[in-house]
């Protein structure tokens, strides 16, 4: 699905974060990424995202080399990508229903088309009854939830979701963790990126931990 060949990143003119990294993410797939704070998570995921470019190295993305790709061919490979951001980047104006909808209005869907589906994903990520309300009125949890079905909404061929279970407790993040499940089992593959050893315990996945610059995989 996505494939890294001696990967190399450096912000500007700054040191080389990530140093040949090597891996594929399958279809369908369940990992892990993890490391110390600072180790590159987000900067990998932003990789995957095509968010970044790297400054060296290869990456195929759905079987086309990434230095390839046009810039307006981006919006439609990215929508075969959902991603969940670590400040969940939600917008504050519009109520929860609105904020998970909005990639399909953008592209110009009638909300006919989708009403009913976006429903059925709130609820499924618990926010039946939090729809119509504007994400400042939102817990930490509720908004790392709505910004799930947002990312989902699209149904992406793969989920990347960045720390995840950061800032809920211990019985939330087992539910979000039981989420991310269920849609793997559905067969969207999924990178989650955390620190939470305890969250990784649970399940046993493939984990793809950073450290000074470099990708360990532990199948
Ligand atoms: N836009 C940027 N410009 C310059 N340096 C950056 C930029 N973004 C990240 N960095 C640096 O790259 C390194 C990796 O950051 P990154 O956010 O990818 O790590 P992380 O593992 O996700 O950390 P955390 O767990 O704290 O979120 C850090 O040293 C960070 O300061």
């Amino acid at each position: 699905m996505i494939r890294f060949e001696n990967v190399g990143l450096r912000y500007g003119m700054g040191p080389e974060i990530l140093r040949d990294i090597t891996f594929h993410i399958p279809p369908k797939s369940f990992q892990f990424l993890s490391g110390p704070s600072g180790a590159g998570k987000t900067t990998l995921l932003r990789l995957l995202f095509m968010s970044l470019k790297p400054t060296r190295g290869l990456i195929t993305v759905f079987g086309k080399d990434r230095a390839g790709i046009a810039q307006r061919d981006l919006p439609a490979l990215r929508r075969r990508i959902g991603i969940v951001f670590q400040d969940f980047r939600l917008l504050d104006h519009m109520t929860t229903y609105e904020n998970v909808a909005l990639p399909l209005r953008v592209r110009g869907k009638e909300e006919m088309s989708y009403r009913g589906d976006v429903i059925e994903l709130l609820k499924w990520v618990g926010l039946g009854e939090r729809m119509h309300v504007l994400p400042p009125v939102l817990s930490g949890g509720e908004k790392q939830r709505a910004a799930i079905a947002r990312a989902l909404i699209e149904q992406p061929e793969m989920l990347l979701a960045d720390e995840p279970t950061g800032n809920v407790d211990p019985p939330l993040a087992r539910r979000l963790l039981r989420l991310f499940i269920e849609l793997n089992r559905s067969g969207t593959a999924v990178v989650i990126a955390t620190h939470d050893l305890a969250l990784m315990d649970q399940v046993d996945a493939r984990r793809m931990i950073l450290a000074n610059g470099r990708l360990d995989i532990h199948d």
